[in-house]
C-alpha cells in the first residue's frame, strides 16, 4: 500500500531513508546531550540514531518553511508601513490511531523549539475536541469515537479562527486517555511562533457545523500538513502492543475509565484489543483517515519499530 504513493500521485518527490538522512548534514545544530535526554524522555522506545536521520532534516525543512512565511509577512508589513497581528504557522500532523502521531509531534516541537526563528512553538492535539463522554453517550457515538461526526468541529474552527487572527490567549479543551473524557482545565495557547496541531482529523473536510454555509475547513489555517503512515496490519500490532502496555500501567489506576481491564489476562486483553481496533479504530482508519492521506504536504511511511523507510514531499 504504501508503496503506491508516489505511482498515484507525480505531485510528490519521493525520498529513501538514505538519500533522505543525508541531508542532515546541512543541519547546523548538533544535538547537546540535555536535548538528547529530552527527547528520549518523550519516548523512552524512540532511538536517536532515528531522532538524526529522520526528524531532524525534517525540522531543517519546516524552518525553510516557516522563514519563507515570515519573509512573505515582512513583504505585508512593508506594503502596510505597519505590523499587522499575525498569529502562529500551523503545522497539522494527521494519521491513524496509534501510529505516533502524538510521539511525531512531541519530538518536532522538541526540535523546531532549538532554531532562533521560532524559539516558541505549542502542540495541542484535537482529542480535546471531542464531545465529552456524557454527550457522546447521549448522541449514541461512543461506538464512534474518533469518527468525524463525535468531534466538536466547529469549537474546532473556532479555536483555530482565534490562534491565526494572532489573539494574545486562546484556550483548547484537553482529553485525557486516563479518564477517557474532556478534562474541566483548559490548555492556554499563548501567541507562539509555531502551533503544533496533531489529530486523526486534521485533513478532513467533513466537521459538523452549527452555522449553515460556514464551509472553512480546518486546513484552511494550516501552513503545512504531515501524514504519519505504516501498512494497516502494523498499526493493529501497534494499538495491540499500546493496549497491552496500558493494562500493565494506567489502567490500574482506579481513575481509568478502563481499569475494569486491568484485571483481564494477557490474551483476553488481547482479544478486547482486536475487537476495538476491528469494530472503531480499523474502520474509521479505512473511511475517514487514509482517504486524506493524499492531501498532506508530507508523508512519513513508517516500517517495523517505527523506524521511517519512506518520506513523500509535495512539490
Ligand atoms: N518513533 C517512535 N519510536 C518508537 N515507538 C513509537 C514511536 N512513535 C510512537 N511509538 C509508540 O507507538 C504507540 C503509539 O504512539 P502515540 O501514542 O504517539 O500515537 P498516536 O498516533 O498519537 O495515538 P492516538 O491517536 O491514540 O493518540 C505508543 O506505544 C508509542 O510508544
Ligand atoms: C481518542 C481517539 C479517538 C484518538 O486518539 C482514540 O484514541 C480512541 O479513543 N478511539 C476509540 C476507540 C478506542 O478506545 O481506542
Amino acid at each position: 500500500m504504501q508503496d503506491n504513493i508516489a505511482g498515484q500521485s507525480s505531485a510528490y518527490l519521493e525520498f529513501g531513508r538514505d538519500h533522505w538522512s543525508a541531508l542532515r548534514d546541512a543541519v547546523p545544530l548538533p544535538l547537546s546531550q540535555g536535548e538528547l535526554n529530552k527527547l528520549k524522555g518523550i519516548n523512552e522506545n524512540i532511538s536517536l540514531e532515528e531522532v538524526e536521520a529522520i526528524y531532524l532534516p525534517l525540522s531543517r525543512l519546516l524552518n525553510l518553511y516557516v522563514k519563507t512565511n515570515q519573509r512573505r509577512g515582512r513583504v505585508v508589513e512593508d506594503f502596510l508601513g505597519q505590523r499587522p497581528e499575525k498569529g502562529p504557522y500551523i503545522i497539522s500532523v494527521a494519521g491513524s490511531v496509534a501510529v505516533g502521531k502524538s510521539t511525531t509531534s512531541r519530538i518536532l516541537q522538541a526540535l523546531l523549539q532549538r532554531w532562533p526563528e521560532h524559539p516558541r512553538v505549542e502542540l495541542i492535539t484535537t482529542d480535546g475536541f471531542l464531545y465529552p463522554l456524557a454527550e457522546l453517550k447521549q448522541k449514541q457515538l461512543l461506538q464512534k469515537k474518533g469518527f468525524p461526526q463525535s468531534y466538536d468541529g466547529q469549537m474546532l474552527l473556532d479555536f483555530l479562527k482565534a490562534v491565526k487572527a494572532g489573539h494574545k490567549t486562546v484556550e483548547a479543551p484537553v482529553y485525557s486517555h486516563l479518564t477517557y473524557d474532556r478534562l474541566p482545565e483548559m490548555q492556554k495557547i499563548n501567541k507562539p511562533d509555531i502551533l503544533i496541531l496533531e489529530g486523526l482529523n486534521v485533513l478532513q473536510t467533513a466537521v459538523d457545523y452549527r452555522e449553515p454555509g460556514n464551509r472553512l475547513f480546518v486546513s484552511d489555517f494550516v501552513d503545512f500538513s504531515l501524514y504519519v503512515d505504516a501498512d494497516t496490519p502494523l498499526l493493529k500490532h501497534w494499538y495491540i502492543e499500546r493496549f497491552e502496555s496500558f493494562r500493565k500501567g494506567s489502567f490500574t489506576d482506579p481513575n481509568s475509565y478502563f481499569h475494569h481491564y486491568a484485571q483481564l489476562s494477557e490474551s483476553e486483553a488481547k482479544k478486547t484489543a482486536t475487537k476495538i481496533w476491528d469494530e472503531i479504530n480499523g474502520p474509521n482508519l479505512e473511511e475517514n483517515i487514509l482517504p486524506t492521506r493524499e492531501r498532506a504536504n508530507l508523508i512519513l511511511c513508517k516500517g517495523e519499530n517505527h523506524l521511517v523507510r519512506r518520506i513523500w514531499l509535495r512539490q
